[in-house]
Formats: C-alpha cells, sequence, structure tokens
C-alpha cells in the first residue's frame, strides 16, 4: 500500500460523514499525541487543582463555604511574589522605564527614578531599540556579554557570550536541550530521585527514558556515585542509550547544595560514560548554609583541567525565577554551554531561532541579575537591603519550619542548605497506608489531601518527585509568611492524623 492510501485508509482519520456529526471532536484521547497525555506534572496536579477549587469556594461564599479554614497556603510552587514576597525596586524601576520610555524623560521622573536605573534603562534601550521588537534569537547581544562578565566573575574562569543563550526561563532551555539530545526512544537521561518534574515531563514529550539515580537522605540528599554508574550500567545492558546526567543542584525538592567530593564525581562519570552534563542552577543564590556555599559546575569542571575541562559537554541553566529576585512571570533565563562539537552549536542556534526569541522583559530580568547595582550607585542600599531582607526571612521560615517539623510524630527533616523547599519524611501507620489503599491513592497524596482540606495548606505528595519506594514525603515551599500560623494549622492536623489512624 503506498504511503498517501494508507493515510486514507488509516482508522485516525474521520470519514466525511463523522465530520458533519456535531459531537464530533478530532481531539480526544485517542487521538492526542501519546507522548503528551503520558506526560505528568504533580506541582500543578490534581492537589493544587482541588485547593484551586477551594479557593475558589472561599472567595464567593467566604465563612459560609463551611470550610475549617479562611485561605489556602499555597506551599506546592516556587512561586515568591504569589506569596506576598515584594519585587525587587530596582528590577521593577527598569522594567518601567523601558516598557515606556516616555518615562525617562519625564520632568517628574528625576523625582521617582534614582539617576542610575534612569541611566541604565536610557542606555539598554540604546542596545535594545524598542522592547515591542524581536531581539536577536540568542538573546541582546550586550546583556550576553554581560552575563558571560558574570559567570566568569563568580568562578574565575572566562565565559564566552557566543555559548550563552537567553531563554523563557530555564524550562524552556531545558527543553530544548533535551528536545536537541533525544533522537530515539531508546534514548535515556539519568534524573535524580527525587526530582523536579520538569525532567520526566520533558522526556515524557520527547518519548524518551528516564533512568533513575537516587539522592541519599540519610547523607543530606548526596548521591552515591557508585550507585549512579550502576544505573547507567543497568540501563545500558537493557538496551537503554544513556546520552546525559541531569543535576539539580541546590536540589528541588530535597533543598541540599552537593558537596565538592560528588560534582568532580560526576564530571568524572560524565567523561567516563560519555554523557551531557545538564545543571540545573536556578537555586544558585538561595544558600542557607555557611558550610554548603553554591559551586557552579562550570567551576569545578574547569578546576578540574585536563582531560574534563576541555571535553565533558556542559550545559547550565539559571533563571530569574528563583533566588531573591523571584521574577517566575518575567519568564528570563539563560542557558551556557561548554564543550560542544560546532555542528551540536549550530542546532542549538537553530532551535532558539525557530523560537525567535525570547521576551524582552524575560531579558533584561536578567540583565538586572547579571549586573544589579554596584557599591557607590544611588540604588545599591535598597537594592542590598532589599535582597537581604529576602535571604534572611527564607531562612529563618526554613528554619521554624525544620523545627516544627522534626517535632511532630513519625516525621524527620533534613535543613534545606539552599533553594526554596523542604521535603519531609512522614512515616505513616499501617492503618493510614490501608485508608490510602481503599480510597486509591499513594499514602503520601492521602496524606496531603487530607492536610489540605483540614487546613488549606497546599504541598505537593513525594511521589509527585519521586522516593526511596516504600517512604513517603511531602514537599512543602517556606515562601509563605505567617509561618507560626503554617506551624500551629499543620501540628493540630498531624497530631489528630496520627490519633486517627493508630492501631
Ligand atoms: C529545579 C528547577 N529548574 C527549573 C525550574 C523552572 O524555572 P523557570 O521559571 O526559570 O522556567 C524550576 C522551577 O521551579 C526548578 O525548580
Amino acid at each position: 500500500m503506498s504511503y498517501t492510501s494508507a493515510l486514507f485508509t488509516s482508522a485516525r482519520y474521520h470519514t466525511s460523514r463523522e465530520a458533519r456529526d456535531p459531537n464530533y471532536r478530532v481531539l480526544t484521547p485517542a487521538t492526542i499525541n501519546k507522548s503528551v497525555l503520558e506526560a505528568q506534572y504533580a506541582v500543578r496536579g490534581a492537589i493544587p487543582l482541588r485547593a484551586e477549587e477551594l479557593r475558589e469556594k472561599l472567595e464567593s461564599k467566604g465563612k459560609d463555604a463551611g470550610l475549617p479554614f479562611e485561605e489556602i497556603v499555597s506551599c506546592n510552587i516556587g512561586n515568591p511574589q504569589q506569596l506576598d514576597q515584594k519585587p525587587l525596586t530596582f528590577l521593577r524601576q527598569i522594567s518601567a522605564l523601558t516598557e515606556y520610555p516616555d518615562l525617562i524623560s519625564h520632568p517628574l521622573s528625576k523625582d521617582i527614578f534614582p539617576s542610575d536605573a534612569l541611566e541604565r534603562a536610557r542606555s539598554l534601550l540604546e542596545e535594545i531599540g524598542s522592547t515591542g521588537a524581536y531581539s536577536h534569537s540568542m538573546g541582546v547581544p550586550s546583556i550576553r556579554k554581560r552575563v558571560a562578565n558574570f559567570i566568569a566573575d563568580r568562578d574565575g574562569h572566562a565565559a564566552d557570550p557566543s555559548k550563552i543563550y537567553l531563554t523563557a526561563g530555564a524550562s524552556a532551555g531545558v527543553s530544548n536541550l533535551l528536545q536537541l539530545l533525544i533522537s530515539s526512544p531508546l534514548d535515556g537521561v539519568l534524573i535524580p530521585i527525587p526530582q523536579y518534574p520538569l525532567y520526566t515531563a520533558a522526556l515524557a514529550l520527547n518519548a524518551a527514558r528516564p533512568v533513575p539515580y537516587f539522592l541519599n537522605e540519610s547523607a543530606e540528599w548526596g548521591l552515591d556515585i557508585a550507585d549512579v554508574e550502576k544505573n547507567i550500567d543497568k540501563a545500558r545492558h537493557e538496551g537503554t542509550n544513556v546520552k546525559a546526567m541531569v543535576v539539580i543542584n541546590p536540589g528541588n525538592p530535597t533543598g541540599n547544595c552537593l558537596s565538592l567530593e560528588n560534582m568532580e564525581d560526576i564530571v568524572r562519570v560524565c567523561y567516563e560514560h560519555g554523557l551531557v552534563l545538564m545543571a540545573d542552577e536556578v537555586y544558585q543564590d538561595n544558600i542557607y548554609h555557611p558550610n554548603r556555599p553554591f559551586t557552579s559546575f562550570k567551576k569545578v569542571l574547569k578546576g578540574m583541567g585536563a582531560p574534563y575541562a576541555d571535553n565533558v559537554e556542559l550545559v547550565s541553566f539559571h533563571s530569574i525565577s528563583k533566588g531573591q529576585t523571584g521574577e517566575c512571570g518575567r519568564r528570563g533565563g539563560y542557558f551556557e554551554i561548554c564543550n560542544f562539537s560546532p555542528e551540536a552549536e549550530e542546532q542549538v542556534y537553530k532551535l532558539a531561532s525557530i523560537q525567535l526569541c525570547p521576551s524582552l522583559g524575560g531579558q533584561i530580568g536578567v540583565d538586572v541579575l547579571v549586573a544589579p547595582p554596584q557599591e557607590g550607585d544611588p540604588s545599591y542600599a535598597q537594592w542590598r537591603e532589599e535582597k537581604d531582607g529576602i535571604a534572611r526571612t527564607l531562612k529563618h521560615r526554613s528554619e521554624v519550619l525544620v523545627e516544627a517539623f522534626r517535632e511532630l510524630e513519625g516525621v524527620s527533616c533534613n535543613e534545606a542548605e539552599g533553594a526554596m523547599y523542604l521535603f519531609p519524611t512522614i512515616s505513616l501507620p499501617p492503618k493510614a497506608i490501608a485508608a490510602a489503599k481503599a480510597a486509591g491513592q499513594s499514602p503520601d497524596a492521602f496524606y496531603s489531601l487530607r492536610l489540605l482540606e483540614a487546613t488549606g495548606i497546599c504541598v505537593v505528595p513525594g511521589s509527585g518527585f519521586g522516593q526511596q519506594p516504600g517512604t513517603w514525603h511531602f514537599r512543602t515551599t517556606f515562601l509563605a509568611p505567617g509561618t507560626e500560623d503554617y506551624v500551629r494549622r499543620l501540628k493540630k492536623f498531624h497530631e489528630e492524623f496520627m490519633q486517627e489512624h493508630k492501631e
């Protein structure tokens, strides 16, 4: 049968009679791309959807909603400004001025905007032209130069603007790189368990195989490199072509910072097994522990010298969504590639150009992230105070929550060394596990849903990120204001839940 006749006789193509049926739909679960159907994203999954229903009920009915709480506390997603984190003023000033350039020359602006903000907006507009125009597909060249300077200052190793791509958040970069990497359904990518579900979702969309490696909760969520190698060998033995390793550092959902030793081991494994190293470093500015500072994979790689420094293919991602910037809705980020072949670079460029360019608002956000006000500038004091204030608040909230979790029966929790999440373990009594089974839910989803219904606190069950079989967790951000109230509600719920499910 020819290709065309096969197409016309395929059961997937409707007849004209079917098409005239008013109930006929082209898009149904039988016809939608299977990879899309299979992709899962727990951070916005069933429990957050239920939280939205409850929020609407509270908004429309208030006290008459008959709920035992007055508000939903969204601890399911790292979305700082949804939880009242104030935007950094300098970024918003630059953003306002570049969006509406007439403000720069307005006589009153001198009274509203500091001189360095006016000057910076003016020079950015000279470089960009209009924020309503497409830019270079890799991002505005002068912004990429400033990103390169930022990386070089951070790492002590040169960075080349021609290897830097500005993106619509880190997610867009991750998706592009995985699309470039996956060329067969037999291709696999090592991902940490637990992991941020962008990776399993993006692998599902590309019909590729996730190859898990476990982070060790009792070793501050570090990794056992021998176990990673065992998993590579096992996957290859099963016919998977393992091509890359994803590392999230600082970790989501685990909130850990990897040790230097772990990082060097990872670089060696990538070299020896021929893997692209995908370093998700979006939380590099969320650091809470003096003994675990952030070190980039670029710095580790370059510091290791030959044969690693110039051979391991590395791509590292950063974003304006996290840190103290928290501008997730603006969609800005970048990735830097190292040691890619010229042919691969050409294809990375092509993928970026198919998407034309990342939003100019996001690119300007990246510019402020990598080149903030400097000491002596009129805006410096305010910028410093705001940034330090946010960092202090997050550290304090994480400590209050860890302490509270550790006091709960059957709960243990590692400290947050970085990022904006805690991932406590909950040992659930057999009666709760049986009740979850009867409800058709995993035990951690059962617990998280009951927590939501009783307190309005929305967390994500550990099963959405992956966890050691037989262990149960949930992930909570520590972004929400009113931590003391959160703790009070959680404690009351937990005690009642454990009492209810006692044997
Ligand atoms: C580890 C990790 N990578 C990437 C992202 C996505 O960031 P962006 O908003 O820059 O797309 C997130 C968001 O929560 C994340 O936690």
